[in-house]
Order: C-alpha cells, then sequence, then structure tokens
C-alpha cells in the first residue's frame, strides 16, 4: 500500500486564522497597556488617561483598579524589566510591543501570575490591539522569561536601573547614598495612611505612626473603612500630614490654605480649630474638595480662583502654601512620575511657586506666618524657593528640634523640614516633602 503523500500544512494560513479569531475580552490588560502607552510614547500620567481608556474597554471598577496596579508595578520595575528583555530581542521592537511585553515580564517576575496566564494573556493583548505579526515573539520570550525565573535578577542593581540617572543625580545631592534609599522606598506598593478626626478610633488592623497618623496595608480601600461614610478620617501620607502641623494653627485664627485641592491639608487646619479659606484653581478638584469637607463636616470657605491673583477681603493670621511641583516626592504612589517629568518641567514649575510666593506673602498681616511646601525632592522646588522667599522680604523662622522630635532626621541644618521615602523605611516608607516656614516682619 502506498502511503498517500502528506498534504503541506499552509502554516500562513493558520497562523492568520488564528491571528483573526476573537481574542478573549481583557479590560484590565487592556486598560493597563493603555496607560503605560501614554506613559511611555507620551509622557502623560497614569490618571490622566486611566479614565478615558477604562471608559472605552467598558472597563467594570475593580478591573480599573487592577489596571492601575499591573501599570504601576510595570512603572515601578521599569528599568529592570527593559535590562531583563534586552538580551531576548535581536531587533528593537516598536515600543507598544515593548511594553506589552514589560506588561509580561512584571507579571512573571513580581506579580506571582502564573506563567501560562502571563503570557497567554500578553498573545492575546497583541493580536487585539493589531500587533498579531509579535505575537510568536512574545510567546517565545515570555516563556524564556518564565523558564529562567527570578534567576534573571540576579545581580542587577535593580535601585539604580528603575530610577532614570537625573533623578539619582539629583537625589544624592540630599546626602550620600540618599538616592538609593529613595529607590528602596519607592520600589514598593504605599500603605495607605489616614489622619484620624480628633476624637475618632483607628480602624482595626491600623499601626500607629511616631506623628499620629494611621498606617493600613496596601490595597486597603479606604471606602469600604468602617467610619469612612461618617467622616472619622481622611487619606494623608505621614509625611504629608507635616507642612500643616507646623503652622500650629490656633482656635479663631483666620488661616488661608492655598492650593488646597483635594483637602487633606484644609482639614488638618480645620480641625484645628482655625477660620479656613481654601483656595483652589481646578473646578473638579475644588469639587473634590468639597465633597471632602462635606463627609467630615468640616465648614471652611471655599473660593476657585487663582492663587496668584486672587485678592482677599482682609489679610490672614497664617498661610500654608502647597504649591504644585513635580510632585517627585510621590513616586512611591506615582511611579508614572519618574518617567514623565523631565528636568526642564522641574524648572518651568519654580516660576510658578515665586508668583504664589509672593501673592502669599501679600496676603498675610505682618506678623503672619507662612509654610511653603512641596511634594518634590528637588533641589530647585524646595530649598531654592526657600532662599528666594527671603529674597522676597520674608524672615526665615525655623522649625525646632522639639517640633520634629518625632522625625530629628527630617530637620535640616537650616531648620527647614526634608522627608524622603529613604526615611521609615522599615515601616514602610513616606513620601518626600519639603518644608520652610517664615514670618512677615511687623
Ligand atoms: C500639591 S496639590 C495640593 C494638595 C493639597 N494641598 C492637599 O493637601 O490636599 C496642588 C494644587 O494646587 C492647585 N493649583 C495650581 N495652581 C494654582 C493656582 N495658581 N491657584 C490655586 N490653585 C492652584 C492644583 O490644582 C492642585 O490641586
Amino acid at each position: 500500500m502506498t502511503a498517500e503523500p502528506r498534504r503541506p500544512r499552509n502554516t500562513r494560513r493558520s497562523a492568520s486564522r488564528r491571528e483573526n479569531a476573537p481574542q478573549p475580552a481583557d479590560p484590565t490588560r487592556d486598560v493597563a497597556f493603555d496607560i503605560l502607552c501614554g506613559v511611555v510614547e507620551h509622557r502623560r500620567m497614569l490618571e490622566n488617561s486611566l479614565s478615558r481608556s477604562a471608559n472605552e474597554h467598558e472597563a467594570p471598577v475593580r478591573d480599573r483598579a487592577a489596571a492601575h496596579r499591573l501599570a504601576a508595578a510595570t512603572l515601578r520595575h521599569m528599568g529592570t524589566l527593559r535590562t531583563v528583555l534586552e538580551p531576548f530581542l535581536r531587533k528593537e521592537p516598536p515600543e507598544p510591543v515593548r511594553v506589552a511585553l514589560m506588561m509580561g515580564c512584571a507579571q512573571l517576575l513580581f506579580l506571582e501570575t502564573p506563567p501560562h496566564a502571563a503570557v497567554g494573556t500578553t498573545v492575546s493583548l497583541l493580536r487585539r490591539r493589531k500587533l498579531a505579526p509579535f505575537a510568536g515573539l512574545a510567546n517565545a520570550v515570555l516563556r524564556k522569561v518564565a523558564d529562567q525565573g527570578p534567576a534573571l535578577l540576579e545581580g542587577l542593581d535593580q535601585a539604580r536601573l528603575n530610577v532614570p540617572s537625573w533623578l539619582w543625580s539629583s537625589w544624592n545631592v540630599l546626602g550620600k547614598g540618599t538616592a538609593r534609599a529613595i529607590a528602596e522606598g519607592i520600589s514598593h506598593e504605599a500603605p495607605l495612611d489616614i489622619t484620624l478626626r480628633p476624637g475618632a478610633a483607628a480602624p482595626e488592623g491600623g499601626v500607629l505612626l511616631p506623628n499620629g497618623s494611621i498606617r493600613l496595608p496596601a490595597g486597603t480601600r479606604v471606602a469600604e473603612l468602617p467610619g469612612y461614610e461618617d467622616g472619622a478620617f481622611w487619606v494623608q501620607d505621614a509625611a504629608a500630614t507635616l507642612p500643616a502641623r507646623l503652622l500650629a494653627a490656633q482656635p479663631g485664627e483666620r488661616v488661608a490654605d492655598l492650593c488646597a485641592a483635594p483637602g487633606g491639608k484644609t482639614a488638618q487646619l480645620a480641625a484645628a480649630g482655625a477660620d479656613v479659606t481654601a483656595v483652589e484653581q481646578n473646578a473638579a478638584r475644588m469639587l473634590r474638595l468639597k465633597e471632602n469637607m462635606a463627609r467630615l463636616a468640616y465648614p471652611v470657605h471655599t473660593v476657585q480662583d487663582d492663587a496668584t491673583t486672587w485678592k482677599p477681603e482682609a489679610l490672614f493670621d497664617a498661610i500654608l502654601l502647597d504649591a504644585p511641583c513635580s510632585a517627585t516626592g510621590t513616586a512611591r504612589r506615582h511611579p508614572d512620575v519618574l518617567w514623565v517629568k523631565r528636568p526642564r518641567d522641574v524648572t518651568a514649575l519654580t516660576a510658578g511657586q515665586d508668583q504664589l510666593l509672593a501673592a502669599a506673602k501679600s496676603m498675610l498681616r505682618p506678623g503672619g506666618r507662612l509654610i511653603y511646601a512641596v511634594c518634590s525632592l528637588q533641589e530647585e522646588e524646595g530649598p531654592a524657593r526657600a532662599r528666594a522667599a527671603q529674597e522676597m522680604g520674608l524672615i526665615p523662622s525655623p522649625f525646632t528640634p522639639k517640633e520634629l522630635s518625632f522625625l530629628p532626621q527630617a530637620l535640616t541644618p537650616e531648620g527647614w523640614l526634608r522627608t524622603h521615602p529613604g526615611m521609615w523605611l522599615d515601616e514602610g516608607s513616606m513620601d518626600g516633602f519639603f518644608a520652610a516656614r517664615f514670618i512677615l516682619p511687623a
């Protein structure tokens, strides 16, 4: 019996059938992919593209949160992921393909996603996004990554790889070894810190920090905590509580909170019994501040206006100016900051900070006090602005060791506050803040 010759398989046709086959919906990875491409290709902050992408993919709330977590994990390890993938790529792939590979790789190496799921969903994602010609490459590369696993990370200086060079150099200006400590602090998902309303009880599982904040594990859903709806607390990183605390607002004092939304510091000032005016330019953010104050039942005056031009009817006893900045101090919550901001963005922001400082000075009564604060780690936005404030005629009023007895390492020789994510490493770190206090001469 002569064997029938085997019909050659039309491999090209079967591949194209596979490529055209409907791919399973996966809103989590679709949204994560979109927002990561926004960061990598267009330097767009995650939050700025999350809603649009989530609506496009009809992603339920749970998928939005999962997408944000996946994208954030990829960004937190981006330098490592690029380095790990390098030897497996003979040619530079288009950037969106690299993004999909990094997402897949992050799931394999850092998120404990089962290999078949990490590989399969990446291949499927590429097919859904008209990148099917790269599906084979993704399959091969990610399988190799899955096979070799954590061994691929051995010997890598991950801290250094995951921070752009310009930021690394600028953070070392804060002190020898500080850049490495900061990189360590931002390498994990941030816990959830809350500030309790005076007299309110801490939610179960919360840990009391030396500054009085309550710390809950990363991933805690704040709106589901008992007491949230009743205004028992508000969300605020431990470091973010310090500027308002150091203003030491007194009951009945007229205090302005300039650049106030979403209102964490406004709430602190109101809790101290001050007569607070919160000034915020952005309408959507002002709405959030008003909702927060309503939930907390703090009666504050709100002004939606540009603080550089707004004129109050009467001068203030004290002012908190939490100026818009590069926000590099918030990289553990917003790792996109690392890859979106550029040195020139920092330079551009300083002009606005000086305008706000001059405006704040004009709103202060003689003898009144001002705190200038930024959630930036950059010299230009912190110490350099404090020096600019002095040149404007504001008199420094240094913070004292007693005021910062619970965090002595944050007191600089000049009497400024400097926190960074390399502090409280064993407790889960903290955001980076700079603050300086001044008095307007009488
Ligand atoms: C760092 S955030 C403030 C955070 C806030 N202090 C808190 O603790 O919740 C800076 C805020 O300043 C606002 N902003 C920026 N420029 C402003 C201006 N010229 N006048 C008033 N608000 C401004 C931004 O919309 C943003 O909400």
